[in-house]
């Protein structure tokens, strides 16, 4: 199963305090996380392993749209920043957009992460 994980700077740190909160669920070997750049350095920092791809800003968001339109990825952990703006927030939206075209499960908090995810172990 593919998540990605994606995190806007204010952010980055609840995302990974929640990965290592649920490190046990997120380190089982049918689970394999893809990320937007910044927020993968991040994660493998934590000592995750992660395909990163561009940062959110250069088209990282629109790489992991891609990959949820084409069946890759199964479920998609976006903890937004509703308190800054973002220059590539055409890109959030269009995220968005192609989770709900194609029914993929999206998570934009933490409460709702943990969620989906006790509900796939
Ligand atoms: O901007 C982002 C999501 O919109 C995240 O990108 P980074 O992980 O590269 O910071």
């Amino acid at each position: 199963m593919e998540i990605a994980i994606i995190a806007h700077d204010g952010k980055k740190a609840e995302m990974v305090q929640f990965l290592n909160e649920h490190a046990d669920f997120f380190h089982q070997e049918h689970i394999s996380l893809v990320s937007t750049g910044t927020t993968g350095k991040k994660v493998k920092r934590a000592g995750f392993e992660v395909l990163r791809l561009l940062s959110g800003p250069l088209g990282g968001d629109a790489q992991i749209a891609a990959r949820v339109a084409e069946g890759k990825c199964d479920m998609v952990l976006f903890f937004r920043d509703p308190l800054e703006k973002h220059p590539h927030e055409p890109d959030v939206l269009m995220l968005l957009r192609i989770c709900d075209v194609h029914d993929v499960p999206l998570a934009s908090n933490p409460a709702t992460a943990t969620l989906l995810i006790n509900a796939v172990k």
